[in-house]
């Protein structure tokens, strides 16, 4: 059984001008222990599909799948206060601006152990050595003392490993992480990376990789989907994608990459910034 399945997803939102469709007939399925990419640029649609799964969106959306399984269990067919249990303990989600994710209000250490209190219903001793536990694991040095700092008072990349602390904090099967290296400094992004790999190894668990970066994809994806404008354009595993993509605009998202760029120029991806053009890239 995979851990999450999902078949022809459809994601409506209610707009001034009318319905907009931001993920049209999505289909995709992620297994124990695998790491799925799902790259393409930004109003692809990739957050959306999650957040949909995850009942994250406003009442503006319209979600609709005919299979949208999570662990068996049917996630658009269950009750909130079901889905509130299962979203941050068995599926965690990190999201890109981790100071925009943290409670400005609260101490990082605060923040954690309601994670610990509200799904592990763990008392406050062992609240705390959890917290403390988990900060070491994510690389946060004089983790005992960082528990009382606020957000502010850390950088981006330890306010990330403070969510992805937080993420992991219920051993979760599955987690999604919605690029969660763009908003940080370069020489960072790279050390959150690796840290998420080897949580993801360690922990053995599933992982959803959001992201517009096909170095991303290529460091860590078994499997990948391609998206644009809320379709499916392809999926491979991740060597083939690489060796021999079939649709166009995969291909032209790999010739993007600057290691491909041959003269003083980066290429160009063709017609695709037009409008209504899915078409250019779904028809190749
Ligand atoms: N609440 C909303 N109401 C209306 N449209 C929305 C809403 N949320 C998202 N959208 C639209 O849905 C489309 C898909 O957005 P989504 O955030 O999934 O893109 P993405 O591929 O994840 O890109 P990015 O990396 O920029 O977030 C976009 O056109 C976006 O403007």
């Amino acid at each position: 059984m995979a851990l999450l399945e999902i078949e022809n997803l459809v994601v409506e939102f209610e707009t001034a001008s009318g319905p907009f469709r931001a993920v049209d007939g999505v289909s995709l399925k992620v297994d124990e222990r695998e790491v799925l990419a799902i790259v393409g640029e930004s109003g692809s649609g990739k957050s959306v599909s999650m957040l949909a799964i995850m009942g994250l969106l406003p009442w503006t959306a319209k979600v609709s799948a005919d299979k949208a399984l999570f662990n068996g269990k049917d996630m658009l067919g269950m009750s909130q206060s079901e889905r509130r249990r299962i979203v941050g303990r068995d599926v965690a989600m990190i999201f890109q601006e981790p100071m925009a994710s943290l409670n400005p209000c609260f101490t990082v250490g605060y923040q954690i152990e309601e994670v610990l209190r509200f799904h592990l219903g763990l008392d406050r001793k062992k609240r705390h050595a959890r917290a403390v536990e988990l900060f070491t694991q994510v690389g946060i040095p004089n983790p005992e003392e960082r528990l009382s700092s606020y957000p502010h008072q850390m950088s981006g990349g330890q306010c990330q490993r403070v969510m992805i602390a937080m993420a992991i904090a219920c051993n979760p099967k599955l987690l999604i992480a919605d690029e969660p290296t763009t908003a940080l400094d370069v020489t960072i992004q790279k050390q959150i990376l690796d840290l998420l790999m080897n949580l993801q190894a360690e922990n053995g668990m599933g992982m959803i990789m959001i992201t517009h970066n096909m170095g991303v994809v290529a460091e860590t994806a078994d499997r990948v989907i391609v998206q644009y404008k809320g379709r499916k354009m392809e999926e491979a595993d991740v060597l083939s994608l690489f060796e021999a993509p079939k649709n166009a605009y995969t291909r032209a998202l790999l010739a993007a990459l600057p290691d491909n760029a041959t003269g003083d120029r980066l290429p160009t991806i063709a017609g695709l910034m037009l409008e209504g053009n899915a078409s250019v890239a779904a028809s190749q």
